[in-house]
């Protein structure tokens, strides 16, 4: 990478049909950052989220995300941006008819990974990272809230992405298992990769360290660090 920044966003707005939903949003995220977006519903955290892996266009400004400026990213080069990110919703969006190791795989092979036992050691090695290496066989309906994001955090691992968004993330698990998938989170920033995280979660926020900016009124305001 020619720079040090993962994200650079100078400038940056985005509209929702004819809406401008934030303006102006300015903001660097480093290796290793853990940084929260907080904000009212509606206040344009997803969009921002959504923006970084191209899934909403950039109406004006630079945006830049690894070496890619979004502004002029074209339509092949998207699946190539994000297989070097790792997303993770609120609702677990695992597939329904297959077990976790199938989850997991069917993931490795659209990304163009071939070997049998590669793509088997892979699966147990991010399995294992989440806590999750016993359940390999096991369906997502038979597993918990929080088991299955735990999945899904796996599942967004499996690249060695050096960013993750996480869009609301403990948004349907009880208070307890989404401190636990926070504090997994926080690990898996400890480790070099980038954490983007939205929430409206005060409590989470107060409890885990971490950079934070609230969409309010259309900006991106940064509140600086809070926990430390
Ligand atoms: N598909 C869409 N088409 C048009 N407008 C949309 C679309 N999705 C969201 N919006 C609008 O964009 C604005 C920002 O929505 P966004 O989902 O980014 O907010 P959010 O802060 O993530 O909210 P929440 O906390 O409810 O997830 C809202 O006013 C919403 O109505």
């Amino acid at each position: 990478m020619s720079d040090d920044f993962l994200i650079k966003y100078t400038g940056v707005q985005l509209n929702r049909e004819e809406n401008i939903i934030l303006r102006d949003v300015n903001l660097e995220v480093n290796r290793g950052d853990f940084l929260y977006i907080i904000g009212k519903v509606g206040s344009g955290k997803s969009t921002l989220l959504k923006s970084m892996y191209a899934e909403i266009p950039i109406e004006s400004g630079d945006a830049r995300v690894f070496d890619y400026h979004l502004q002029a990213l074209k339509r092949k080069q998207i699946p190539y941006l994000r297989r070097k990110i790792g997303i993770v919703f609120q609702d677990f969006q695992l597939l329904i008819d297959r077990t976790v190791e199938k989850n997991l795989e069917f993931v490795l092979r659209a990304t163009g990974w071939k070997d049998k036992i590669i793509i088997k050691d892979r699966i147990i090695e991010v399995l294992t990272q989440v806590g999750m290496q016993n359940k390999t066989y096991k369906m997502p309906h038979e597993l918990s809230g929080g088991e299955q994001q735990r999945v899904v955090i796996a599942r967004a691992l499996l690249n060695s992405p050096l960013l993750i968004l996480a869009d609301e993330p403990t948004g349907n698990l009880d208070p307890e298992t989404g401190s636990q998938i926070v504090d997994l989170l926080q690990q898996i920033s400890s480790g070099g990769t980038a954490v983007i995280m939205s929430t409206h979660n005060y409590s989470i926020v107060q409890t885990f360290p971490g950079r934070i900016m609230k969409c309010e009124n259309t900006e991106l305001v940064d509140l600086k660090n809070f926990g430390y």
